[in-house]
């Protein structure tokens, strides 16, 4: 990509409070090379601007719609995806008794996610059952995630709205998960409201909901997200002054002048 202009054309700006060469340099060895201060810069720009830094590179599906928090005082998440896929229930399967497995995939799935990783469960989009309940989020906060994605149900909904880990779903059932899911293998791609997530892939959600980051794009996306905000914070306050349209949103070569003279 030109060095000069963000991914969705405007051009960057030489201050950058990320540093991009630190950012880039932590995103050099692959898998395990995610800096600290990529996922900072992703907690600080919105879903809107990530799902728009995406959308320049070509990614149109990312957003996972349909999906709210169930805690509206945490909705702030970034972390890497650790995946859960079920299948439909049969009845002759999925009985109450099979919990008395501890390693029972859903359970190993909670007692797997690692400190900072963001649990995500493919449920077909699936709510008449939940996928996951009250102790469960307990225990997931305990264990230092970063939060709770599905794109099914959960139960024990007032409790999740009170509990203090990012959790989003795409609706609440009390009917416990057996009902409708079938836990079958973890760390695999899924799909969760039919967006494709990876493991690894980094999740970030705010209070309009949950995006992924392809893991191999996260450190652009964060350096020219951060960017874009900067710009249009600009531009929301020409806009508030009374500015219009023409000139100011996409901005013109008069009004980046303006911005980056500031
Ligand atoms: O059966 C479930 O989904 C688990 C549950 O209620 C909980 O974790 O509190
Ligand atoms: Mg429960």
């Amino acid at each position: 990509m030109d060095g000069s202009k963000g991914a969705d054309g405007t051009p960057r700006d030489g201050n950058d409070e990320m540093g991009s060469n630190s950012v880039e340099a932590a995103g050099r060895n692959g898998q395990d090379a995610i800096g600290p201060e990529v996922f900072d810069a992703l907690r600080r720009v919105s879903t809107a601007t990530i799902t728009t830094q995406l959308f320049a590179r070509g990614l149109r599906n990312a957003f996972m719609a349909g999906l709210r928090p169930l805690n509206p005082a945490f909705t702030r998440m970034v972390g890497e995806a650790f995946t859960l896929r079920n299948i439909p229930a049969r009845e002759d399967l999925d009985v109450l008794s099979v919990f008395k497995d501890y390693d029972h995939p859903q359970r190993l799935a909670v007692e797997s996610v690692g400190p900072g990783q963001v649990l995500v469960m493919d449920c077909r989009g699936q709510t008449r059952a939940a996928s996951i309940g009250g102790i469960l989020a307990t225990r997931l906060l305990r264990r230092g995630a970063a939060g709770l994605v599905t794109d099914g149900a959960v139960r024990d909904s007032p409790f999740f709205a009170q509990l203090e880990l990012p959790s989003f779903a795409a609706g609440v059932c009390a009917t416990t998960n057996l009902a409708r899911h079938h836990a079958v293998d973890l760390q695999v791609p899924i799909g969760c409201a039919e967006v494709p997530v990876y493991p690894g892939d980094v999740i970030v959600a705010d209070a309009e909901g949950v995006v992924c980051v392809p893991r191999h794009l996260a450190v652009e996306v964060a350096r020219d997200a951060l960017e874009q905000e900067r710009l249009e914070e600009f531009i929301q306050a020409e806009v508030e002054g009374g500015a219009p349209l023409r000139g100011t949103y996409p901005p013109d070569e008069n009004t980046l002048r303006r911005y980056r003279s500031r």
